[in-house]
């Protein structure tokens, strides 16, 4: 269960995609893009168009309802991607590491590539860019809403 959280802006989840483009940019080229839905999404359609890459497949694998696990189906397998070999597999983050294992399984040949990590998953990803503790909620942009808080001596809390 995570007991604090971190809090991703837009402005923060593009640098932090770009500079995964960096990293990414020796390892390729590929011949597309696979992204894991839904959370990959953003991640891979900003960094198909920082490496160039045109061709977008995806794969869908449920797993959470909203912070609890269940259990994971794959609801939309990868079409176009063979066995991954050449093409870049992308997610938002690894937690578990229970979705990259699936999804590994079906792409072995793929570089996967995430933004963030948890240090469970870590050795199940080729790239990241930025590791959190195991503890930490990672809170997307496309997740929250920018919100009034009341001053601190007025009994305001500011998330850690
Ligand atoms: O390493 P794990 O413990 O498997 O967690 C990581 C996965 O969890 C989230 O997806 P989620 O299942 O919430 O679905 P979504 O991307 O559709 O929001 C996230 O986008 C990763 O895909
Ligand atoms: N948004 C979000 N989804 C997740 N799925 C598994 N871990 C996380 C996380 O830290 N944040
Ligand atoms: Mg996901």
């Amino acid at each position: 269960m995570a007991n604090r959280y971190f809090t991703v802006s837009w402005d923060q989840l593009h640098r932090d995609a770009r500079a995964l483009a960096w990293r990414l940019l020796d390892k390729g080229p590929f011949q597309g893009v696979v992204a894991i839905t839904r959370g990959g999404l953003i991640p891979a359609a900003i960094i198909a168009r920082e490496l160039d890459c045109r061709v977008i497949e995806t794969v869908s694998v449920v797993t959470y309802d909203e912070e609890s696990m269940g259990k994971p189906q794959v609801v939309k397998a990868p079409v176009a991607a063979g066995d991954g070999t050449g093409w870049l597999l992308i997610d938002d983050l690894v937690d578990t590491g229970t979705t990259a294992k699936i999804v590994r399984a079906l792409l072995p040949g793929a570089h996967f590539a995430t933004i963030y990590a948890k240090p469970a998953a870590k050795p199940l990803v080729d790239s990241f860019v930025t590791e959190v503790s195991q503890d930490t909620w990672i809170l997307f942009p496309w997740d929250t809403e920018v919100q009034f808080v009341p001053p601190i001596a007025k009994g305001g809390v500011t998330p850690a």
